[in-house]
């Protein structure tokens, strides 16, 4: 199967999910979505408390090996068992999701352009642009109500790791982004990228036929 990679990257809260999402909504089974931060590293090993305190920013901290490896994978035809992360215990859930091959395939994550090895497999490369006050303002309250967190937590963690490594890792890679959006709501750059999907489900199930 002809399959095109699109990576779309962008510091926490930025809106890479947001826009991801929008775009899944529209095209449902025709893309698949990846999200890397399923594939955070589990420290079953540590307690609670150790499993809080590790550096979650640096690019170490991700299994990126298992998530190039099941990208070829798909890009072969061939499902995934794609692990599920649970951030409220800072592990992975016993739970595990069958992802399918399909055309275009998105992949999301904040270090997603940072390797360099699966910036490679990526043929659209996406960076999600906002400023810092607003990612730490929208963390905050998406922290607290999705992944358990209190404030004083995500303040420590954030001033800790979290702003140092983007400006180290993140920041950076926007460019080598193709294009760079300054929001997961621009319905501009929605639409833009809607066009462009549609051209290579197109293309790319043209070229299967012709092969
Ligand atoms: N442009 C925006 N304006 C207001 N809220 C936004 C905007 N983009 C995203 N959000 C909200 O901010 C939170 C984090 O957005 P999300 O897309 O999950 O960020 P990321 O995946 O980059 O960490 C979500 O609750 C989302 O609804
Ligand atoms: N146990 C964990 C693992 C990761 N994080 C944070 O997630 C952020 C990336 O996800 P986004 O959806 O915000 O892009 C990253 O900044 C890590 O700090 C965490 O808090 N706990």
């Amino acid at each position: 199967m002809k399959t095109t990679i699109i990576g779309i990257a962008g510091g926490t809260g930025s809106g890479k999910s947001t826009f991801t999402n929008r775009l899944k909504k529209y095209f449902g089974d025709d893309v698949t979505v990846i999200y890397h931060d399923n594939y955070y590293r589990p420290h079953d090993d540590l307690s609670f408390q150790e499993r809080q305190h590790i550096n979650y920013d640096h690019p170490k901290s991700l299994e990126t090996d298992l998530l190039i490896e099941q990208l070829q994978q798909l890009k072969e035809g061939k499902s995934v068992e794609c692990p599920v992360y649970d951030f409220a215990h800072h592990t992975r859930s016993s739970a595990t999701t069958i992802i399918k091959p399909s055309r275009v395939i998105i992949v999301e994550g904040i270090l997603i352009l940072q390797d360099e090895r699966l910036r490679d497999l990526f043929d659209i490369k996406i960076f999600v642009e906002a400023d810092a006050d607003e990612r730490i303002l929208r963390r905050v309250l998406r922290d607290i109500n999705e992944r358990g967190r209190d404030l004083e937590n995500i303040i420590e963690q954030y001033l800790e790791t979290v702003k140092p490594m983007h400006y180290l890792y993140v920041a950076p890679t926007k460019n080598v982004a193709d294009i760079v959006i300054n929001s997961g709501l621009n319905n501009i750059a929605f639409d833009v990228i809607k066009v462009k999907i549609q051209e290579l489900l197109k293309e790319n199930s043209q070229e299967d036929t012709e092969a």
